[in-house]
C-alpha cells in the first residue's frame, strides 16, 4: 500500500486536490481517510462547550485511532471510519467501511505534526495557499456548508485558527516532499501527483 499524505491550511484546498486526484483513479485502488473523521468523540460535553473546543490544536485529534487505523488498513483490515459532523461539532452516530486499497491518501490540517503519521506516509504533500485566500475561502464555505455565521468564523480565525496554523501547522512544510501552490488552481501540479501515484500502481 502507498500512502499519501495531503496537509495544508484549513481552506488551503486540499479536500479539492484530494477530490481532483480521486476522480482520475479506478474506486477499487484508492481509499482516502480523513482527519476530520479523528476529532475526539465528545458526546459527555453539550453543544455549548462542544463550540469552545480548540479544533486546530493536535489535541483535538484522536492520533491513537488514527494510527491503528491506517496500520490496519496496510494489514490489510477493513476499518470503520467515523463520520464527522461540523454542524454538532461531533461524531455521528454513522461510519464509513474503509477498505485497504493500493492507494490511501490521508488528508488533514494536522496530520505531520504526528511523527506516528508522519512515518507512516510514503510521500508527503503540502497544499499551500497565502492566508488572505484561506480565510476568504474559509468564511464562503463555512456559512454555505457548514452552518456557521460571519462573526464565528471570524472569531475563530482570531482566537485560535491564525495562531494555530503558525504554531502547529505552517511548521510542518519542512517534511513535505511536494508543496503545491494553490491560490489559483494548480492542474499542473495535481497531474504531477496522479502520476506518481500511476507510475507506483
Ligand atoms: N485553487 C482554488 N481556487 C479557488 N477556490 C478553491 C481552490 N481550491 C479550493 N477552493 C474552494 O475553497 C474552499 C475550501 O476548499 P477545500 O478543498 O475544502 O479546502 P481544505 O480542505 O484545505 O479546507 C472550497 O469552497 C473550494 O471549492
Ligand atoms: N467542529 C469543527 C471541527 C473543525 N473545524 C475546523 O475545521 C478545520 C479543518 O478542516 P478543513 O476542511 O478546513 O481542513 C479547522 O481549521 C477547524 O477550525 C470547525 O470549524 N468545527
Amino acid at each position: 500500500m502507498l500512502i499519501i499524505g495531503i496537509a495544508g491550511g484549513t481552506g488551503s484546498g486540499k479536500t479539492t486536490v484530494v477530490n481532483q486526484i480521486v476522480q482520475e483513479l479506478p474506486t477499487d485502488e484508492v481509499c482516502v481517510i480523513r482527519q476530520d473523521s479523528y476529532y475526539n468523540a465528545t458526546d459527555n460535553l453539550s453543544y455549548e462547550d462542544r463550540t469552545k473546543i480548540n479544533f486546530d490544536h493536535p489535541r483535538a485529534i484522536d492520533f491513537d485511532l488514527m494510527v491503528a487505523h491506517l496500520t490496519a488498513l496496510k494489514a490489510g483490515e477493513i476499518v470503520d471510519q467515523p463520520v464527522y459532523s461540523f454542524v454538532t461539532h461531533n461524531r455521528t452516530k454513522d461510519i464509513i467501511k474503509t477498505h485497504p486499497r493500493k492507494v490511501l491518501i490521508l488528508e488533514g490540517i494536522l496530520i505531520f505534526n504526528s511523527e506516528r503519521i508522519r512515518d507512516l506516509c510514503d510521500i508527503k504533500v503540502f497544499v499551500h495557499a497565502d492566508a488572505d485566500e484561506r480565510l476568504i475561502r474559509r468564511i464562503k464555505r463555512d456559512i454555505n456548508e457548514r452552518g456557521r455565521d460571519i462573526e464565528e468564523v471570524l472569531t475563530r480565525y482570531q482566537t485560535t485558527l491564525k495562531p494555530m496554523h503558525q504554531q502547529f501547522i505552517e511548521p510542518t512544510k519542512n517534511f513535505a516532499d511536494i508543496i503545491i501552490p494553490n491560490d489559483r488552481y494548480n492542474t499542473v501540479a495535481v497531474d504531477i501527483v496522479r502520476t506518481v501515484i500511476s507510475n507506483r500502481l
